[in-house]
C-alpha cells in the first residue's frame, strides 16, 4: 500500500532540521562548543599520557611527570562536567525542535482540507502525529544526546591522531571500512530479529495470562496438562528466538571487535615502523593508540543505536512530509458579525457520490442550543461537519452571521468530534494546542469548568503528566473531557459537539453531560445527541431521517406531538 500522506525525502528533512538548528543560531552554537569541550577533555589524557611516556623514557625529574600527572586528573575532572553539561544541552535543545515539530504538525493538520484528509485517513495523520513524534521524542531522551557525544568524540580522536602524525590517523581510519561492512551486516537483520523476537514474548504471555484469566474453565476441564504443554512449547520457541537474536548480536559484536583489532594493530604497526624510521616518538605512537582504544566504547554505542537513530529519522521525515502539504488557512481577520449558524438548502454526498444530506435546511440562533437527533445513518454526523466547515456542501451555505464557515477564523467554531486524539506529550500542552498563550491558571479553570482538574492533578505528574501515545494513558471519558477544555480555552462563539456514546446513564456520561453543559454555556450550540437526555436538555430538537429534516420543535413539544421523536422518545425511555 502506498502512503497516503507525503514523506520528505533526505535533502528536505535535513534543510527542515538545518533550519531549526538556524533560527535557534547561539543555543546549537553553544551545545556544540560544550560537546566539542567535552570531547576535547577525554581526548587531553591520551596526549598527556603520551608524553608521560616520552618524559619517562627521557628520564625527567618526578616533577615534570607530576604535572602530566595533574593535567590528566584536571582533564578527567572537566571532562566528566562537560559531558554532563553537554548531554543536558542536547536533550534540551531536541526537546525545543520537538516541541515546535509538534506545534508545527498540529498547526498544518488543523489546516489540511478536509477532503485532502479524507482521502488520506485520518489514521495516517493521528499515527503521525501520535506515533512519530513519540517516538522522536524517546530518540532525544534515551540515545540520542549520546549519539551525538560519541560522534563529536570519534571526529575529535580521528583529527587528533592525524595531528601526531596523518599516517597515524589514517591508519586508525582504516578500520572506518570494517565498521560500514559490520553495520552493514546487522541494520538489515537486526529490525526482524527483534520484532520475531518481541512476538515470541508476546505470545508465551498471552497464553500464559489467557491460563490465568480463564483459570476456572482450564479447571473444569481438567486442560492443565495441555495448557501447560502449550506454554511450555511458547516458552521454548521464546527462549530459542531470544537466543538465536543473543547470538547474532554476538557475531555483530565480533564484527565491531574484529575492525577495532584491524583499527589499533595498523596504529602499532604504523607506529613502530614510523619510531624506527625516527619519524615519531614512542610517546606520540602511544597517544595515537589510547586515543584508538579510547574510541571503541563511543564507535560500539554508535552502531548499536544506528537503527534506532534511523527509524527517528524515517519518524522525522514523516513529519516532515505533512510540514510541506499545502493547506488551506482561512482569513484571520473576517470575524462573523453575528453568532447564529445556519445550513441553506444544503446537499451534500461524499466523493461526489449520491446525496447523503438533500437540501437540509437548519438554524441555530446566537446563544441557542439545538440537539440533533436520528437513527443511525440519518446525516448527522454529516450535517454537523458541513456545518463545522469540515465537509463543503455539493450545494447551498452553511453560514456563522451569514459568512461562509470555511471563510472565518479557525476560532470562530470548534468541533469536538467522535475521534478525539490526545497528542503525545504533557497535558498541559496538548490543552495549549487551544491557546498557545495560555497561563497554568487558565489551563487548571478550564479543566476544572469541565470537572477534569482533579482527576488531571492526581495524574503522576499533575498537568505535566506526559499522556497521549507512548505516555500516561486515558480513558475515553477523560480524552473528551480535555476536548471539552480546549473548548473552553479556545472561547469560539459557536460549538458543534459530536461526542463518542458514552453508556445512557453511567457516571462516565453524567459527567461528560457536565462537562459539555459547562463547555457550551454562553455559545452557539449544535449538538448531536446520541443519549437523548442531551436532547431533553437542549432549547430545541431537530429530528432527521434519510437525510432530511423530519421534525423540529422542543422536547415536550416534539413529545406532545406524538410524532417520530415522540416514537424514538418513548423506545429510549423504556430502555433507559
Ligand atoms: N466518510 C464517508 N464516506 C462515505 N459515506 C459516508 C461517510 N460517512 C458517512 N457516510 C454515509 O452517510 C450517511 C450519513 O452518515 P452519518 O454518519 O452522517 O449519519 P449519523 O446520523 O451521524 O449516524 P450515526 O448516529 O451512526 O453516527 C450514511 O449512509 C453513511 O453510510
Amino acid at each position: 500500500m502506498t502512503p497516503a500522506l507525503p514523506i520528505a525525502g533526505t535533502r528536505a528533512t535535513r534543510a527542515w532540521l538545518g533550519a531549526e538548528l538556524g533560527r535557534r543560531r547561539t543555543e546549537s552554537a553553544i551545545t556544540l562548543a560544550a560537546g566539542l569541550l567535552a570531547a576535547a577533555a577525554s581526548v587531553i589524557p591520551a596526549y598527556a599520557l603520551g608524553l608521560l611516556v616520552d618524559r619517562i623514557r627521557a628520564g625527567s625529574e618526578p616533577g615534570a611527570i607530576l604535572g602530566v600527572a595533574i593535567t590528566i586528573v584536571a582533564a578527567a575532572v572537566a571532562g566528566g562536567a562537560a559531558t554532563g553539561v553537554a548531554g543536558h544541552l542536547i536533550s534540551r535543545l531536541g526537546s525545543r525542535i520537538l516541541a515546535d515539530l509538534r506545534e508545527q504538525t498540529v498547526a498544518t493538520a488543523l489546516h489540511l482540507p478536509a477532503r485532502v484528509l479524507d482521502r488520506a485517513g485520518r489514521g495516517d495523520l493521528l499515527s503521525r502525529a501520535g506515533a512519530d513524534i513519540a517516538a522522536i521524542g524517546r530518540a532525544v531522551s534515551e540515545f540520542l544526546p549520546g549519539m551525538i557525544s560519541a560522534l563529536l568524540l570519534t571526529v575529535l580522536s580521528l583529527i587528533a591522531m592525524a595531528g601526531l602524525d596523518w599516517r597515524l590517523g589514517l591508519a586508525g581510519a582504516l578500520a572506518v571500512p570494517l565498521y560500514v561492512i559490520g553495520l552493514r551486516w546487522y541494520l538489515p537483520r537486526a529490525a526482524p530479529s527483534y520484532a520475531a523476537e518481541r512476538v515470541a514474548i508476546a505470545e508465551r504471555s498471552q497464553l500464559f495470562v489467557e491460563g490465568m484469566q480463564g483459570l476456572p474453565t482450564v479447571h473444569a476441564y481438567r486442560l492443565e496438562d495441555r495448557h501447560q504443554a502449550d506454554i511450555e512449547a511458547a516458552s521454548a520457541r521464546a527462549r530459542d528466538i531470544s537466543m538465536s537474536v543473543f547470538a547474532f548480536y554476538t557475531r555483530f559484536v565480533g564484527r565491531i571487535n574484529r575492525a577495532e583489532l584491524a583499527g589499533l594493530a595498523a596504529v602499532l604497526v604504523t607506529g613502530f615502523l614510523l619510531v624506527r624510521a625516527g619519524q615519531v616518538t614512542v610517546g606520540e605512537v602511544s597517544a595515537a593508540a589510547l586515543l584508538f582504544h579510547r574510541l571503541f566504547n563511543p564507535i560500539a554505542l554508535l552502531m548499536a543505536t544506528f537503527d534506532r537513530a534511523q527509524d527517528a529519522g524515517a519518524s522525522l521525515a514523516r513529519l516532515v512530509g505533512v510540514l510541506g502539504m499545502p493547506v488551506e488557512r482561512r482569513d484571520p481577520g473576517a470575524s462573523p458579525p453575528d453568532r447564529d449558524l445556519a445550513l441553506d438548502d444544503v446537499t451534500f454526498g461524499y466523493d461526489g457520490g449520491p446525496p447523503v444530506l438533500h437540501a437540509v435546511t437548519l438554524r441555530v440562533a446566537a446563544g441557542e442550543r439545538v440537539a440533533l437527533v436520528g437513527s443511525t445513518g440519518a446525516g448527522k454526523t454529516t450535517a454537523a461537519s458541513l456545518a463545522a466547515g469540515i465537509l463543503r456542501p455539493d450545494r447551498g451555505r452553511a453560514t456563522v452571521g451569514g459568512v461562509a464557515v470555511t471563510d472565518l477564523p479557525a476560532s470562530t467554531v470548534a468541533i469536538v468530534s467522535q475521534e478525539t486524539h490526545v497528542f503525545a506529550g504533557p497535558l498541559a500542552d496538548d490543552l495549549r494546542l487551544a491557546r498557545p498563550q495560555a497561563t497554568d491558571d487558565e489551563i487548571s479553570a478550564a479543566l476544572a469548568r469541565v470537572g477534569a482538574l482533579s482527576w488531571a492533578r492526581d495524574l503522576p505528574a499533575g498537568l505535566g503528566t506526559v499522556v497521549g501515545d507512548g505516555g500516561h494513558a486515558l480513558t475515553a471519558a477523560q480524552a473528551q473531557q480535555l476536548a471539552l477544555a480546549r473548548v473552553v480555552l479556545l472561547d469560539p462563539p459557536v460549538v458543534i459537539l459530536d461526542e463518542a456514546t458514552a453508556e445512557a446513564g453511567s457516571s462516565g456520561a453524567r459527567d461528560l453531560e457536565q462537562a459539555a453543559a459547562a463547555a457550551l454555556e454562553g455559545r452557539t450550540a449544535l449538538v448531536v445527541a446520541h443519549r437523548l437526555t442531551q436532547a431533553a436538555a437542549a432549547d430545541r430538537v431537530v429530528v432527521m431521517d434519510h437525510g432530511t429534516i423530519v421534525e423540529t420543535g422542543t422536547h415536550a413539544d416534539l413529545v406532545a406531538a406524538g410524532g417520530s421523536y415522540a416514537r424514538l422518545w418513548a423506545a429510549w425511555s423504556a430502555r433507559n
